[in-house]
């Protein structure tokens, strides 16, 4: 078993301009590739969880998505990042796309993705860390038994709310290395 640093998309490592689709208004926040590449260092799986609610909404297309992660993929390979996973949620219950309508148990909050991930790379789920800009990444993170879960500011707003239910509130996801090291 291995800890995992599992990782929000958007409002963590690119900017949320709202259902972010093309690699044109995909935008990686400062410093976050390099944080990356230091938490491989430090022996952490990198995995991604992002809710992709636009493709039910029916904003994009679920190959829009795959394309756009592809081009995120390799742009995060050629700086030296391979991420061990990563996992979507295309629903929603008000879906207007049909496929796509259902109150499934992927959408976060619920933890549908984290336990994929736990059982298709072998995660040591209390050793691990979620890092996110939302309160349902928290919660969904929670209910999957991640040991720590972290609220980042380079989101959406920090509530009194989000900050409830996550352990600590750092600036950016380009803060988690100092963090881990100062914790050993
Ligand atoms: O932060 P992650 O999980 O990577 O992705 C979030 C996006 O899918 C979008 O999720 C939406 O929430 P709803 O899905 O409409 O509740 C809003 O928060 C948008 O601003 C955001 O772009
Ligand atoms: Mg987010
Ligand atoms: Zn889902």
């Amino acid at each position: 078993m291995k800890p995992a640093i599992f990782l929000d998309r958007d409002g963590t490592i690119n900017l949320d301009h709202g259902y972010v689709h093309t690699s044109d208004e995909f935008h990686f926040i400062d410093g976050v590739i390099d944080a990356m590449v230091e938490l491989k260092k430090m022996g952490y799986l990198l995995v991604l969880i992002t809710n992709q609610s636009g493709i039910a909404r029916g904003l994009f297309t679920e190959d829009q998505f795959m394309h756009l992660t592809e081009w995120m993929d390799w742009s995060l390979a050629d700086r030296g990042v391979d991420l061990d996973g990563i996992y979507f949620c295309p629903h929603h219950p008000q879906a207007v796309v049909e496929e796509y309508r259902q109150d499934c148990e992927c959408r976060k909050p619920k933890a549908g993705m984290f336990i994929d991930a736990k059982a298709q790379l072998d995660v040591d789920m209390s050793a691990s860390y979620m890092i996110g800009d939302k309160k349902e990444d928290m919660l969904a993170a929670a209910a999957a038994g991640v040991g720590y879960k972290i609220l980042v500011r380079t989101g959406k707003e920090v509530t009194p709310e989000s900050e409830s239910v996550a352990d600590v509130v750092i600036n950016s996801l380009v803060d988690l290395p100092k963090y881990l090291a100062n914790q050993q």
